[in-house]
């Protein structure tokens, strides 16, 4: 990849997509081009087919998916599923016909059995039952993973796949009900402290634990790869640490400033028990995040006060 290359951003408004923006623009590459949904829905194929056709793209970061926290993946499965088929098949098939370089696809940790072995090795993929709530979305994403194998294999396509953990960071979807936990719990601590609420509800048990890569790290990894990386497969990218969500609860609650109380909902579903990455491959070819998760979450939430009237 040059720094006149052609770039295709799919998904450029998100937290993923903006974070790559901002990360190839600091690295000097100029022709980036981008579509929001309202623009070109990925969804219709022959809209794909034709924005492919007409821009011909050098490079491609997928970063386009309908992608939501542990209630909107249980709720809405049919979209899950239906939707980010339709997104990574429709930019895939286009990115071969128009003869992409090259394209890297994003899945998720999700991807794992529920009970695979900690941390998750790339080797792990199919070797167990996925966790229920989000069989839908992680399905598609084994699917998005296999097409570019397939694509590799059958037509010599250089399609890679990284697979990164739970991400956080600048444009990250507040939103309650469809949000990941940690934006969740910014916004809770954050309206409770304002309006001296004495407590704030937290779903599940605490227990479950998850690890958090900040999304400006996640775009370096996957500038990163993009310049250096052409194998089949794909890789994990994470920090290697973990927290339960409790721990997670605490942090946030002390970086707002929150004095209340933590009132655990039982009734909503824990999820996964553990979801860590194995990152020794990522490593070995050279990268390590930067930022740790207090820091990160601190940079979060300012950037969550700055631009609350947008985000809620
Ligand atoms: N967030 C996480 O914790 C996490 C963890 C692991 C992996 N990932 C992966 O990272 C990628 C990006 O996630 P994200 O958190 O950045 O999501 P996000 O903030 O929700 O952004 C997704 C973007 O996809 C675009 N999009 C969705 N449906 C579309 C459609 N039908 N046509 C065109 N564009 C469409 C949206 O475009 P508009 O804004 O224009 O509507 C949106 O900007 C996804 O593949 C996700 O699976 C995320
Ligand atoms: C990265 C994504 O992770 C998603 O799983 P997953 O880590 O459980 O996704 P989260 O929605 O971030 O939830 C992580 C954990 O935090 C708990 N949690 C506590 N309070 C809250 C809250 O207010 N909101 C939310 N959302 N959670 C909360 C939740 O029950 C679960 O145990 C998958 O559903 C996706 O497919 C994707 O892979």
């Amino acid at each position: 990849m040059n720094r006149n290359s052609k770039i295709y951003v799919a998904g450029h408004r998100g937290m993923v997509g903006s974070a790559l923006i901002r990360n190839l623009q600091s690295k000097g590459y100029q022709n980036i081009i981008t579509r929001t949904s309202s623009e070109l829905d990925l969804r219709n194929q022959t809209a794909v087919a034709d924005f492919f056709a007409d821009e011909k793209p050098d490079y491609v970061f997928l970063a386009a998916a309908k992608v939501g926290g542990i209630w909107a993946n249980n709720i809405y499965r049919a979209d899950f599923l239906y939707d980010n088929l339709l997104i990574e098949a429709n930019i895939i098939h286009s990115a071969y016909q128009n003869s992409v370089e090259k394209l890297l696809f994003l899945g998720s940790s999700c991807i794992y059995p529920k009970l695979a072995p900690q941390p998750l090795k790339e080797e792990s993929l199919l070797s167990g039952y996925l966790e229920a709530t989000n069989e839908p979305y992680a399905i598609a994403k084994i699917a998005g993973i296999k097409l570019c194998e397939a694509y590799r294999s059958q037509y010599g396509c250089n399609f890679i796949s990284a697979m990164p953990t739970n991400l956080y960071g600048p444009n990250d979807n507040y939103d309650l009900q469809g949000s990941h936990v940690l934006p969740a719990l910014i916004r809770k601590f954050h309206e409770a402290k304002i309006s001296n609420h004495p407590f704030v509800e937290i779903w599940g048990t605490g227990s479950p634990r998850r690890e958090f890569l900040h999304a400006d790290d996640l775009a370096d990894a996957c500038v990163f790869l993009m310049e250096t990386y052409n194998d089949e497969s794909f890789v994990n990218i994470g920090t290697g640490e973990d927290v339960t969500i409790r721990e997670l609860a605490e942090l946030v609650k002390e970086t707002v400033g929150f004095e209340g109380e933590l009132r655990w909902n039982t009734d909503k579903p824990d999820g996964t028990p553990r979801k860590l990455m194995d990152v020794s491959r990522l490593h070995s070819l050279g990268w390590q995040h930067r930022t740790d998760l207090q820091t990160g979450v601190s940079a979060t939430y300012q950037d969550f006060l700055r631009n609350q009237e947008v985000y809620v």
